[in-house]
C-alpha cells in the first residue's frame, strides 16, 4: 500500500497545498483532478520521491520511502510528462532498453507488445519520426511489460486517441484486478467498471493561504 501523510509542498515560496493524506491499496484506482496549475504533477514528484514535501511523508508498505528507495523503485512504475522515449531509437529498442533496465526477467515477446499499442509496422522506426501519439504509446507499451504493482501515471492519455483510451482503460481495470494499485491524473472522463476506482480533487487554497514564510522563524 501506498500512504501519503499530511503532506504540504511549497514551490517558490507558494503553498500548493497542504495537510494532504491519502491511501492507494491493492486494487484500487484513484484520479487525481484539478485545474492547472493546482498541484497534480507536484504531488506526483512528491509520491515517486522526486520532490521532497515541505511537510509530511510518504509511505510504501509502511516504510519510508526516503528510507528504502530500493524497494520503492522496484515496485514503482511512474510515466511522467517526459516519457523517457529516446529519439534516436526505435520503438523496439527503446522497448528493449526499457525492458532489460528494469523488467529483465520478463520473456514475452516485444513485437507483440508493440502491436497491442498500435505500432506493428513501425517497430524498426526512429521514434524521432513517430507523431506524438505514437511516441507517447511507445512509453506506453512499458505497462504491458511492467511487474510493479503501482502505477503513478502523470496524464497518461496525453496526444492518445479514442481507441488508444479505450485499450489503456481496459489495461487499467486488469492491473486493478490483478491487485495492482493506480494513481493517475488526466482531464479525461474515465470509464473503468472496477469496485475500487474514485477520485480525488484538488483545490487552490485561498489566497491568504498561498503565501508562507519559507526560511522565515
Ligand atoms: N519547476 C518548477 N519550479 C517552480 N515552480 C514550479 C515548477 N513547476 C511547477 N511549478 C509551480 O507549481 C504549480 C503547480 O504545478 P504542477 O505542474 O504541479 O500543476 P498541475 O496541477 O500538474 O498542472 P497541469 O494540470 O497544468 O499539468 C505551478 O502553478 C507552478 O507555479
Amino acid at each position: 500500500m501506498l500512504e501519503a501523510k499530511s503532506l504540504s509542498c511549497v514551490r517558490e515560496d507558494r503553498l500548493l497545498f497542504e495537510g494532504l493524506s491519502l491511501k492507494v491499496k491493492p486494487g484500487q484506482i484513484i484520479q487525481v483532478e484539478g485545474p492547472n496549475g493546482v498541484g497534480k504533477t507536484s504531488l506526483f514528484r512528491l509520491l515517486v520521491g522526486l520532490m521532497t514535501p515541505y511537510h509530511g511523508q510518504v509511505l510504501w508498505q509502511g516504510v519510508p520511502i526516503s528510507d528504502d528507495r530500493e524497494t520503492y523503485q522496484q515496485n514503482l512504475l511512474y510515466l511522467g510528462h517526459q516519457s523517457g522515449v529516446k529519439p534516436e531509437l526505435s520503438a523496439l529498442e527503446n522497448l528493449r532498453f526499457y525492458q532489460k533496465m528494469f523488467e529483465p526477467s520478463y520473456q514475452g515477446d516485444l513485437y507483440s507488445v508493440l502491436a497491442q499499442v498500435g505500432l506493428a509496422g513501425l517497430e524498426d522506426m526512429p521514434a524521432a519520426q513517430l507523431s506524438a501519439g505514437q511516441q507517447r504509446r511507445v512509453a506506453l507499451a512499458r505497462l504491458w511489460i511492467s511487474t510493479a504493482p503501482l502505477w503513478i501515471l502523470d496524464e497518461p492519455f496525453t496526444a492518445i486517441d479514442k481507441n488508444g483510451v479505450k485499450v489503456l482503460e481496459q489495461l487499467f481495470v486488469k492491473h486493478a484486478q490483478d491487485q495492482g494499485m493506480i494513481l493517475l491524473t488526466t482531464h479525461q472522463d474515465l470509464n473503468l467498471p472496477v469496485a475500487d476506482f474514485s477520485k480525488l480533487a484538488m483545490i487552490k487554497p485561498s489566497l491568504e493561504d498561498m503565501y508562507v514564510g519559507v526560511g522565515a522563524d
